[in-house]
């Protein structure tokens, strides 16, 4: 029997999984994700997807200390960082970070879950350091050193503004590092399940998610968000221009889901604090905008916002510049990619589906002679 074929893989079981669970909610490891983004820091939340449980004091403790401590790059990549040129996208120079930090962890072909959980820990420390050392290297900044007292939010805003943030800001940047932590068999995800399917390494699957993670259709398009407002310009052009783009059925970056076709949760959650900065930023026109497109949307094409929409205007209020916006989601998935890695890798089977031959029927190699 021909097994069945679903475009996209759209539907289809492509393994088993306890991380994280995508339905009408959204839950990691058995927790609601509004309970996690409410009573939790990322910290905790990484602890989770990692290890299966969430830490107690202690153990919260331990995890913070072994993840600040290793807050800071190996001079080579930071001189490599220095000699990109400055048209480098930041998502770029992250996925080559991950790249030449592999060959300077001595784990790096180790993949015993110890030594997985080991890389995974020190991951989560690195990539914000990288994301904010390019970003003021491109800046002709000096970079900030790591603190050892704030934790990864309010660390990572002070590592790109040089400035510790307040508590409401780092509240804020949190969450969304929490709701960015993981989501089932997403591409960038399944890409890694993939790369490490074939008995490759951790870093070498967050390498291929990353690259997964920064088109438009995925992880990237928290970078569209603030120019679809710019274009849009006023809340009294909202609807004309949506209008004018569903005409020209166009995709509105931040809409729609492959499976949270109700809704997704995640964006409700975000949104509250994406309006809670914009009113401290004094960018509420930018909200204001954003609620009639939801509500065309909605009316218009029973679609939904996914998290992207208010996380890019979260960001901005946050006074952050657009290129680090898909970083930022790479800097806290990669507790989720590696969560995933580690699971594939205790249970493997390597990945390898069909495809559906649709090209010229059987023929044979003419002579050259005779080739059109
Ligand atoms: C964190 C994340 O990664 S969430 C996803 C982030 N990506 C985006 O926000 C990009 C915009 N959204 C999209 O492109 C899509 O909704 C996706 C890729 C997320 C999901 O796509 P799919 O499940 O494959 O839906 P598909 O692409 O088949 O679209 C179905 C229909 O809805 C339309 N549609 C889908 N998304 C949108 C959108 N954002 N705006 C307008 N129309 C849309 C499609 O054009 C298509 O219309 P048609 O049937 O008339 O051709
Ligand atoms: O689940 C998906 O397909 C995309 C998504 O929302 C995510 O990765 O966070």
């Amino acid at each position: 029997m021909t097994p069945a074929y679903s475009p996209g893989l759209e539907g289809v079981i492509a393994g088993e999984t306890s991380v994280s669970s995508v339905d009408e909610s959204l839950r990691y490891r058995g927790y609601a994700i509004e309970d996690l983004a409410e009573h939790c820091s990322y910290e905790e939340v990484a602890y989770l997807l990692l290890y299966g449980e969430l830490p107690n004091a202690k153990r919260l403790a331990d995890f913070t200390a072994r993840v600040n401590a290793a807050r800071r790059l190996t001079q080579p990549l930071r001189d490599l960082l220095k000699s990109l040129p400055k048209w480098t996208h930041p998502l770029d120079a992250l996925r080559s970070s991950v790249s030449v930090l592999s060959h300077f962890d001595q784990d790096v072909s180790d993949n015993s879950t110890d030594a997985n959980l080991r890389k995974a820990e020190r991951l989560i420390a690195q990539l914000p350091v990288a994301i904010a050392d390019y970003f003021r290297y491109c800046k002709g900044l000096q970079p900030v050193a790591a603190s050892q007292e704030l934790n990864n939010a309010a660390n990572f805003l002070y590592m790109i503004r040089g400035e510790k943030p307040t508590p409401e800001d780092t509240k804020a940047f949190d969450v969304s590092l929490i709701l960015y932590a993981d989501h089932e068999f997403n591409a960038s995800t399944f890409t890694a399940r993939t790369i490490v399917s074939t008995q490759s390494d951790l870093h070498s699957g967050v390498v291929g998610a990353i690259g997964a993670l920064k088109g438009p259709l995925h992880g990237g398009a928290n970078e569209k968000v603030v120019g679809v407002l710019d274009e849009i310009g006023s809340p009294a052009n909202a609807e004309k221009w949506v209008m004018d783009a569903l005409a020209r059925k166009e995709r509105i970056m931040g809409f729609g889901h492959r499976v949270c076709k109700k809704g997704d949760v995640r964006a409700g959650i975000c949104k509250k604090y994406a309006s809670q900065a914009a009113a401290r930023a004094g960018t509420t026109h930018y909200e204001v905008t954003a609620d009639i497109v939801e509500r065309l949307m909605a009316e218009q094409k029973k679609m939904f916002p996914n998290v992207d929409w208010p996380a890019g205007r979260l960001y901005h209020a946050l006074g952050l510049e657009i290129p680090i916006y898909t970083p930022i989601f790479a800097a806290a998935r990669v507790a989720g990619w590696s969560a995933h890695v580690i699971e594939q890798m205790e249970n493997n089977r390597l990945i390898r589906p069909r495809g559906l031959y649709k090209g010229p029927a059987d023929r044979v190699v003419p002579p050259i002679a005779e080739r059109a």
